[in-house]
């Protein structure tokens, strides 16, 4: 690292001991601890279109990824009357477990199909609520080493590996500069609870090329995912990051394929007949085509994996009952049901093989089970 700057001083740096024009040698800024921020390190890490040559997508499977969007956004313009199902683990920890899950989703794809869209989840960002575990962009070795260059490669290449499957990549975006490092590589993508009413989260929706959901605010309201499905359809000239990583003002076009994900939010449920209907008529009443995913988990299921099943039954009966503006649905689930707490680096090889480290899923067979049913019961509709 460059440890010092030598430059000319000017005649406002004058000082009693220094005579105009002297060439003296100042520290660079950029290489001493500040005694006026909380910074205490930086690393440089690859930009966004270095990690894209290491990582290219193909022309191929570019089209592949259009063509899951352009089925996303069919579903949520009422083109297509299948469900999307936004459905996988609650995080990802563990690349070969996230192999696994994909290729038994991929396994019963053809046997839904016809009535269902499946996106799988690939959450690799946690947003805490207060602090714990970031996902695995942001520690992939699990240990607070925060390897953050091996996170996004990983990152990036599961998301890779996943599409290549044929199944498409859901994602939750949580921090605005690693969006840049993903985002070709979405079908969908979801703004969190604690992000959905924040401006900076709302620009860069706009900007993306794949449909977003926004969640309801931790405190159930509804508004600010109204409000933010407004924000994000407009062009925004914003703050940002190129792909080489310097600073830029972006222009984005605005983003029209949006929906609401409600989830419920202070341990009360709003899945309900009652709560769509009041989320309708708000997104009516600001002038929106009211589309509607309910997350099965979370506040909805009161934080109980087991409940998924009876919300994901009760919402299917809404739309089988003629409520179109239920567009889809979004389960926690992986290979084995509930959560472990993740050890301290010295134990981590006692972590039990595809069970979550995040919150508690649902396990492989109640999921299979729970989405050939759905297909089913849609297909007599
Ligand atoms: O979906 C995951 C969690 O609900 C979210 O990341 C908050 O987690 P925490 O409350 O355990 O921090
Ligand atoms: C963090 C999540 O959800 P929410 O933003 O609704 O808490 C999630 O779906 O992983």
């Amino acid at each position: 690292m460059n440890a010092s700057l030598e430059r000319v001083l000017t005649a406002n740096d004058l000082s009693e001991n220094v005579t105009e024009n002297a060439t003296v040698t100042i520290p660079d800024a950029r290489s001493i601890p500040s005694l006026t921020t909380g910074r205490i390190s930086r690393e440089a890490l690859p930009s966004a279109a270095e990690l894209r040559v290491t990582l290219p997508v193909s022309a191929t499977l570019d089209a592949e990824i259009c063509q899951h969007r352009a089925e996303i956004n069919a579903i949520l313009a009422g083109e297509d009357d299948r469900m999307l199902v936004v459905v996988g683990p609650c995080s990802i920890h563990d690349m070969k477990a996230a192999r696994e899950y994909a290729a038994r989703l991929v396994a019963i794809e053809p046997q839904v199909r016809d009535r269902l869209k499946m996106v799988m989840r690939v959450y690799v960002e946690k947003p805490r609520t207060t602090v714990g575990w970031k996902g695995l962009a942001y520690d992939p070795h699990l240990d607070g080493s925060d390897d953050m260059a091996a996170g996004l490669h990983q990152a990036r290449q599961l998301m890779l590996e996943i599409n290549q499957m044929g199944l498409p990549v859901a994602t939750e975006l949580l921090q605005p500069l690693t969006a840049a490092y993903l985002e070709d590589l979405l079908g969908w993508a979801a703004i969190g609870a604690r992000t959905t009413e924040s401006q900076i989260h709302r620009e860069m929706a706009s900007g993306l090329g794949c449909a977003v959901g926004f969640k309801n605010g931790t405190d159930g309201g509804v508004e600010v995912a109204v409000q933010a499905i407004g924000a994000a359809a407009h062009g925004h000239r914003h703050f940002g990051m190129d792909d080489d990583g310097r600073p830029a003002l972006i222009e984005t076009a605005g983003n029209p394929h949006t929906h609401v994900v409600l989830r419920g939010g202070h341990g009360q449920p709003n899945y309900d007949a009652e709560s769509v209907a009041a989320c309708r008529r708000e997104l009516e009443s600001a002038g929106l085509t009211p589309r509607l995913m309910v997350d099965c988990s979370h506040a909805n299921s009161r934080k109980d994996h087991r409940r998924q099943s009876e919300v994901m039954l009760d919402v299917l009966a809404q739309r089988m009952q003629g409520d179109d503006a239920l567009i889809g649905v979004m389960l926690e689930s992986h290979l084995n049901e509930g959560k472990q707490a993740l050890p301290a680096a010295s134990r981590l090889s006692q972590l039990r093989h595809g069970v979550s480290v995040t919150d508690a899923c649902l396990g492989w067979e109640t999921t299979e089970h729970l989405l050939t049913l759905a297909a089913e019961r849609l297909r007599n509709v």
